[in-house]
């Protein structure tokens, strides 16, 4: 494929990550106006670079022609939590709604990967209007805490710098960092009553001095 056709053959899914961008940040937005706690602290999403697709499509023996099909996070969107029980109530709201479907969903929460990895990922099919008429595309919407996210950003930079060879004594400080970003997890779920009604107390008086 040529640098042109690229172009064509990811603006569907620029679109789908731009759209559930605004989509998302709009719930944070509506939680934020009401007394509730908000289950999202941010959303971020990207289109997969084209030398990452060569890389897995390689990898994994992806023939170009299938990509759509058999590349599921092409479009990523990343919905990033305060609380290990926020990403439960997240799972519930992307559940509940009808402007995608979900095809399938992993929990490497429960189950974490081999590298210390934690995360739940979701896959979904969403529609994109398109002159040419509706296209569905798949998304990979990933839902994490803050500490899952430090821990996977670090170990993602670690990951590429030593191009997937990372050394063994790294390797140990990864594996405890991710025990002690579990922790972090636990520990702050323990006094999240207390930390939510700090931050009721706080946006109520931010709300009043508008
Ligand atoms: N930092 C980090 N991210 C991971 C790890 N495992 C998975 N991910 C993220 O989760 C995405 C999906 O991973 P998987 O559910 O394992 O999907 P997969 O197609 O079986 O495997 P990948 O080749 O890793 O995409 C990856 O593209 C990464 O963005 C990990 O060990 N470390
Ligand atoms: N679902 C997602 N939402 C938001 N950002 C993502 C998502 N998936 C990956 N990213 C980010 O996009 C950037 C480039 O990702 P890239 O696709 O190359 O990584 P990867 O998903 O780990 O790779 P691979 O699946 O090919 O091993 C990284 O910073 C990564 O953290």
């Amino acid at each position: 494929m040529e640098l042109l056709d690229w172009d064509a053959f990811l603006t569907p899914y620029k679109q789908a990550v731009e759209e559930l961008k605004v989509k998302f940040k709009g719930t944070r937005e509506q939680y934020q106006k009401t007394s509730l706690h908000t289950p999202i602290e941010f959303v971020t999403g990207r289109v997969k670079p084209v030398s990452s697709i060569l890389n897995k499509a390689a990898r994994k023996q992806i023939p170009l022609e299938q990509l759509a099909d058999k590349m599921q996070d092409l479009a990523g969107v990343r919905i990033v939590t305060q609380f290990v029980e926020d990403i439960d109530k997240v799972i519930e709201l992307m559940r509940a709604r009808s402007d995608f479907e979900i095809i399938s969903e992993r929990d490497y929460i429960q189950k974490k990967k081999p590298s210390g990895y934690r995360s739940y990922h979701l896959i979904l099919r969403y529609p994109v209007q398109m002159i040419e008429g509706e296209k569905k595309v798949l998304v990979e919407l990933q839902i994490r805490t803050l500490s899952m996210n430090f821990w996977a950003t670090i170990e993602h930079s670690l990951r590429y710098k030593y191009s997937g060879e990372i050394p063994e004594d790294i390797n140990m400080r990864l594996q405890r960092a991710a025990e002690a970003a579990f922790w972090l997890d636990e520990e702050m779920s323990i006094i999240r009553d207390e930390v939510q009604e700090a931050q009721r107390i706080i946006t109520a008086k931010q709300q009043q001095s508008r």
